[in-house]
């Protein structure tokens, strides 16, 4: 029986890269399983994930980590080495659209999500029934303008308390901290509810219906302090014609945001989205 492991990496561009990864996997007796790569030649980068097996006797993370950590450093690499069996747990942040919440609860019982959900935190109680039929712990954290700080700080302690590996923003109406968000830089993604750049900030589906547009949609994006700027992971759109009224792209909406962001969520936790800038490289 063999381990599943990912690496993902990035590094200067140069000749020998994917040698130095490849012969490194032979010499401790992995077989590559899936390899993906980009060379983005306009900034000199280069983006690798690579999946492989590993026989179990002999071979661990940790000794794959401590000995692939010199062969790094020697290309300037940025690089993660994790376990495919050990699914990341992740905190659901939701205030009272319940949408996004219920597809990745479904897709979590039903195993088709790559990811433990631990816990979910509200702005209000509406949707702890939710969480509770699915057997998942709810949380309820008001937030108002002088309560904000010590709501974020008990935030960041059940973040540190569950071990929690990703924060997911799945239609949660509150803007974070500029601190916040440094705490969470990469591992916290937000559904937006249009297709970004187009109707950014509050009430996009009533901006949209105002443009008069054909296609709606939905933006999955790490969160950075910038609102509805940060680093696009997932898009999805739906055609839709001068019949549909706000109410009616706020429905089909929906059906972009639950897409959009259950890709973006299982991208992630499958270690297939490397940051580039304020841009990702997605090894879907
Ligand atoms: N630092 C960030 N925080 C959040 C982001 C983000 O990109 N960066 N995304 C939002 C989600 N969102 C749009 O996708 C969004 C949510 C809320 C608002 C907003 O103006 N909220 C008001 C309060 C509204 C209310 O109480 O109902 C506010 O916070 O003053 C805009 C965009 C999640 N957070």
């Amino acid at each position: 029986m063999n381990s599943e492991f990912v690496l993902t990496l990035s590094c200067p561009e140069r000749p020998g890269i994917l040698h130095a990864v490849t012969s490194f996997l032979l010499g401790h007796g992995c077989d590559i399983t899936e390899h993906q790569q980009f060379d983005d030649t306009e900034h000199g980068s280069v983006f690798l994930r690579t999946s492989f097996s590993a026989p179990t006797d002999g071979v661990t993370l940790d000794g794959l980590r401590d000995e692939f950590a010199p062969v790094a450093a020697g290309f300037g690499m940025e690089w993660q080495l994790r376990d495919a069996a050990v699914k990341p747990r992740v905190l659901v942040m939701v205030s009272k659209f319940d949408h996004c919440l219920a597809d990745l609860l479904y897709r979590w019982r039903s195993d088709a999500l790559d990811a433990e959900i631990v816990l979910v935190v509200s702005n209000h109680p509406d949707l702890e029934p939710l969480a509770a039929a699915e057997g998942v712990p709810f949380q309820h954290v008001p937030v108002t303008a002088a309560t904000k700080p010590e709501a974020e700080a008990l935030l960041l302690d059940l973040v540190e308390e569950h071990r929690i590996d990703l924060v997911v923003l799945a239609r949660y109406m509150q803007v974070l901290s500029d601190d916040l968000c440094k705490q969470l830089e990469g591992r916290a993604i937000n559904i937006h509810h249009s297709f970004l750049p187009s109707f950014a900030g509050a009430k996009p589906y009533h901006q949209a219906h105002r443009r008069g547009v054909k296609l709606v949609g939905a933006t999955a994006h790490y969160v950075t302090a910038d609102l509805d700027e940060g680093p696009i992971i997932e898009q999805e759109i739906i055609r839709v014609d001068h019949r549909a009224g706000p109410e009616r792209l706020v429905t089909v909406g929906r059906d972009a945001e639950r897409l959009a962001l259950a890709r973006a969520v299982n991208w992630h936790c499958q270690g297939r989205i490397l940051l580039h800038g304020n841009r990702t490289v997605v090894f879907s």
